[in-house]
């Protein structure tokens, strides 16, 4: 772990089910390989999964078992490591490569961004040769500009030691906010492609394995489970799933089922599979048995399923890959400290508006303050922004570099139409919070995508596990979490995940007891300038530019005769939101 990490807080534990195949799984890291330096839950970082993964192929290949790692992308965008370099992503590449990885796919923020992709193809794909698969993704090479898969689309391996005979592919939902220089193929188009059909004709296959970006209850992975099964009626099928960044578990049938292990390395996914045939011996038994677990990615979770401890579990490797994220955090600075939060203030743990609503802050606060184009005057301006562009919450106390990063990683700076009439903006505003019924183009679905992606199904899941009792509720003061019950065996119960999926409620490593979540809006507004107590006829309209195509299709149901692509201009130019924030925290947040 970091130096600065806080102590894992021991807890009851569900032990690990171990089988004939065996797999770790991480997705939408978002580059927080540093693990979590304020929560001691999630605090172990990549260098500790490296060690982890190491110690668990030991184990299970001393059975004669076999491990399969999966990483099913979007390990870019989301905290300092990545963000903060100049170009981004200098350290991650670096630091990533240094674990072992099976099958590694593409998520969505990898291709966000021209220079992301062409980062991903010339040098992620390339330190993971022949484990990278991209099954429904083309890149126009930046070489030779011909598009190219962004790497093979699939694959065909057996096991080291059971010679599990494996045909793996690698899938994106379908995505389609990448920007112009990469291609992604609906899923249900690719496939009907030749290639994908003669892989699932093959009948010498133990074990289809599908590593996507994709959610483990999605439209996607059902028309991927009914056109294997069409070719093949009880061949085991393992999905490997991501984007929405929640624990979940899906099951497709008796022999089908998909595992999401949730985001920003709060999770490390664990599968096993037994009754499977190999290529040397036919199945035993009545068929396939799978188990699945999701392990806080923390040291006490780790020296617990691996039975060592400090000095016996940690591998050179690992040691040395913590030392590297130790030495690219020293190099970005990453620990400055731009001012110090007065309190905590969350994504969805309150509802919104809430003094304790981050959302809440960013309007009355943040927005209302910070927002001034010199060109326009005192001109009444409303500013807009989607809830999906913060990613995390903010912990009393220190406010760094890191922090900045963790909560505002995109690039997105601001723009504005000038004399939209008030109450159009307010119409506006409802159709994208889905308070007017709306169909076609701007569907619900299409509208999710401007809140965070937890907030779709999280919710229901938390929610559904119910029974929260206020007494477990996290310490608001305190910058950890805090342990506010003790077990008969003298153990804590903390709060944190607690799972609900298709296999139960019984998923999660670590006891926990539940975190209540609220739904917030997709999108939030601040009123600048004018005058406060009359609304204004017209306002300038300022808007984050990556809610521009929402914009376009909103303001024809608004009836608002407004070209955003051709009648907006840039607002307060080369300014972020991140930037935005930065300077309204070193302005109002002095430490004491
Ligand atoms: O520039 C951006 C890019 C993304 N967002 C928000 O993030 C989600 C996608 O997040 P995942 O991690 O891929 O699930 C997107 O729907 C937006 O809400 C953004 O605001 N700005």
């Amino acid at each position: 772990a970091q130096p600065a990490a806080p102590a894992p807080i021991s807890a009851p534990l569900r032990d690990l089910e171990y089988g004939q195949l065996n797999f770790l799984h991480t997705t939408d890291t978002h580059g927080w390989l540093a693990g979590h330096l304020s929560e001691p839950s999630y605090s172990a970082d990549w260098g500790d999964y490296i060690s982890f993964s190491t110690r668990i192929r030991e184990k299970v290949e001393a059975q004669g078992q076999d491990l399969l790692v999966i990483d099913t992308g979007d390990r870019v965008e989301g905290s300092g490591l990545y963000d903060s370099s100049e170009p981004k992503g200098i350290y991650l590449s670096e630091i990533l490569r240094h674990q072992h990885i099976d099958v590694i796919t593409s998520g969505n923020h990898e291709l966000y961004q021209k220079n992301t992709s062409i980062n991903e193809l010339l040098t992620t794909v390339t330190n993971f040769r022949g484990h990278y698969l991209a099954s429904n993704i083309d890149i126009y090479h930046p070489v030779t500009q011909e598009l190219v898969p962004l790497a093979p689309r699939y694959k065909k391996f057996t096991t080291k030691l059971q010679g599990i005979r494996v045909v793996a592919f690698g899938f994106l939902f379908n995505f389609n906010g990448n920007y112009n220089n990469t291609i992604v193929q609906p899923v249900e188009e690719t496939i009907q492609e030749e290639w994908f059909q003669e892989a699932i004709q093959d009948k010498e296959v133990d074990l289809f394995l599908i590593a996507g970006h994709v959610p483990a209850h999605s439209p996607e992975y059902r028309a991927i489970f009914r056109a294997i099964r069409k070719a093949h009626w009880a061949t085991p099928i393992q999905f490997f799933a991501g984007h929405q960044h929640i624990r979940d578990y899906a099951k497709y049938d008796s022999k089908a089922y998909a595992l999401a292990s949730g985001r920003f390395m709060e999770t490390i996914g664990f599968m096993s599979i037994d009754g499977l045939s190999t290529s040397t011996r036919p199945s035993a038994g009545s068929g396939p048995v799978f188990k699945r677990r999701y392990i806080d990615n923390n040291l006490f979770s780790f020296y617990h399923h691996t039975g060592l401890d400090e000095e016996s579990f940690p591998t050179e490797e690992g040691l040395s890959v913590s030392q590297l994220i130790a030495n690219a955090r020293s190099a970005l600075q990453l620990d400055v400290v731009y001012g110090c939060a007065p309190q905590n203030l969350w994504m969805s743990r309150v509802p919104y508006p809430h003094p304790d609503s981050v959302y809440t802050w960013l309007e009355s606060e943040v927005l209302a303050t910070s927002l001034k184009d010199e060109s326009r005057g005192d001109t009444p301006t409303v500013a807009i922004m989607n809830t999906g562009g913060i990613r995390f919450d903010i912990f009393k106390g220190q406010f760094t570099r890191d922090t900045v990063w963790t909560i505002s990683p995109f690039s997105n700076k601001f723009r504005y139409v000038k004399d939209v009439p008030y109450d159009k903006v307010q119409l506006i505003m409802e159709v994208l919070n889905k308070q007017t019924k709306i169909f076609s183009e701007l569907s619900e679905e299409t509208l999710d995508n401007l809140a965070s992606p937890d907030q779709q199904e999280h919710i229901e899941h938390v929610l559904k596990a119910g029974n929260e009792d206020p007494s477990l509720r996290m310490n608001g003061d305190s910058l950890h979490q805090v342990p506010l019950s003790k077990r008969s065996d003298g153990t804590s119960i903390i709060p944190g995940y607690v799972t609900q999926d298709d296999a139960g409620s019984d998923g999660d490593d670590t006891i926990h007891s539940p975190i209540k979540m609220y739904q917030v809006p997709n999108c939030i507004q601040a009123h600048i300038a004018g005058n406060a107590t009359t609304a204004p006829g017209t306002v300038d309209f300022v808007y984050i530019e990556f809610i521009e195509p929402f914009l376009v299709l909103a303001g024809k149901y608004a009836d608002l005769n407004v070209d955003f692509v051709k009648d907006s201009e840039v607002y307060m130019s080369g300014v972020s939101m991140t930037d935005v924030i930065i300077n309204w925290v070193e302005k109002n947040w002095e430490c004491e």
